[in-house]
């Protein structure tokens, strides 16, 4: 039988799922857990050209397709971006999306990341 490559994750990676996982905590609805579809939001796919969800970025951080913390980050603000765009102002979408942009961003405040040295050496 062919051994599996077992997956050994490098420090960026261990980083951004620890991230990951804290950004996820703060959207128990899971609103942003999976993609938007067309079913629950109509003409999705026609107003956001680049769709991104918690699930795609997990993905990636397994795919090790994120170079730095930044792409990571980017990813983050896309998806909460997407929400702000396509919801308007006065839906619990929207306001979801503009709290968790906050909270994400807090965690990857630079004194925030060198608390979290010690954590993911
Ligand atoms: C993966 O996306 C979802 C998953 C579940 C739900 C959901 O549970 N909606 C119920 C709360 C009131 C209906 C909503 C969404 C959802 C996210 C979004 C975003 C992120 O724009 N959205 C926009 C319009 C309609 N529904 C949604």
């Amino acid at each position: 039988c062919v051994l599996r490559k077992i997956a050994e994750k490098t420090p960026l990676q261990r980083l951004l799922e620890h991230l990951l996982r804290s950004m996820e905590k703060r959207d128990p609805q899971q609103f942003f857990a999976w993609p938007v579809t067309d079913n629950i939001a109509p003409g999705y796919s026609q107003i956001i050209t680049n769709p991104m969800d918690f699930s795609t970025i997990k993905q990636k951080i397994d795919d090790n397709n994120y170079q730095n913390l930044n792409d990571f980050i980017d990813d983050f603000k896309l998806m909460c971006d997407n929400a702000t765009t396509y919801n308007h102002p006065d839906t619990i979408y929207f306001k979801a999306a503009k709290k968790l942009l906050h909270v994400g961003l807090k965690m990857v405040i630079p004194d925030k990341l060198k608390q979290l040295r010690s954590v993911l050496v």
